[in-house]
C-alpha cells in the first residue's frame, strides 16, 4: 500500500520531526509512507472571509495537484466523521482488498482546506471537535495510521 500524507507549510518544530520519523520508520515494515508538504500561503491576523477563501482556495490547488485520479483521499477536517482506531483499520484493510493502493491523507494549513479539497476527498475524517496545530496533526495522524496496521495485523500494541 502506498500512502501519502499531504501537508501544507514545511515542519519547524524538532520534536515533531523526531517523532514523524520513527512512526515512518516503523510504518516501513506495512507500507510505503510518503510526506509530501505543499507551500503554505501567508496568513496574516484580521483577514476576510474572502480572503481566507481565497488562500484555502491557493493552498488547496496545490494539494490537488498532489493527487492522482486513482488515489483514496482521506481529509482529516474537524468537522468530519469520528472513527474509532479499529474502524480506521477496517477502511485501509478494505481498500486492501479491493485493490485500492494509493491512499492519501490530506491535512489543511492554518486556516484549513478548501471546499474543492473536501469535494475530491472520498471521506472526511475528525479527530475530535478540538482543533490541532496542523503540524502536530501530523504526528498524531502517522502514530493512528501505525496504530491501524498493528490492529489490522493483529500484532500486539500499548493499548
Ligand atoms: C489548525 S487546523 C485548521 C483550523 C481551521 N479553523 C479549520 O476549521 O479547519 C489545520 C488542519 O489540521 C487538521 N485538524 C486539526 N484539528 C483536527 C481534528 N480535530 N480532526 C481532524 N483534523 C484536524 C485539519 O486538516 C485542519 O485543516
Amino acid at each position: 500500500m502506498n500512502i501519502s500524507i499531504i501537508c501544507v507549510g514545511k515542519l519547524k518544530e524538532k520534536y515533531l520531526k523526531q517523532g514523524i520519523e520513527e512512526y515512518t520508520k516503523r510504518l516501513s515494515a506495512y507500507a510505503n509512507v510518503q510526506l509530501i508538504e505543499v507551500a503554505d500561503e501567508k496568513a496574516p491576523e484580521n483577514m476576510s472571509q474572502t480572503e481566507i477563501q481565497q488562500l484555502k482556495e491557493k493552498e488547496g490547488e496545490r494539494i490537488l495537484g498532489k493527487i492522482g485520479q486513482d488515489t483514496h483521499v482521506i481529509a482529516l477536517a474537524i468537522e468530519g466523521n469520528s472513527w474509532t482506531s479499529e474502524r480506521l483499520a477496517k477502511e485501509l484493510d478494505q481498500l486492501a482488498t479491493y485493490g485500492k493502493s494509493k491512499i492519501a491523507f490530506v491535512i489543511g494549513g492554518s486556516v484549513g482546506l478548501s471546499d474543492s479539497v473536501l469535494k475530491r476527498a472520498n471521506a472526511q475524517l475528525s479527530f475530535s471537535k478540538m482543533t490541532f496545530p496542523h503540524q502536530l496533526m501530523r504526528l498524531i495522524l502517522v502514530e493512528q495510521v501505525y496504530r491501524a496496521f498493528k490492529i489490522m495485523k493483529n500484532e500486539p500494541y500499548h493499548k
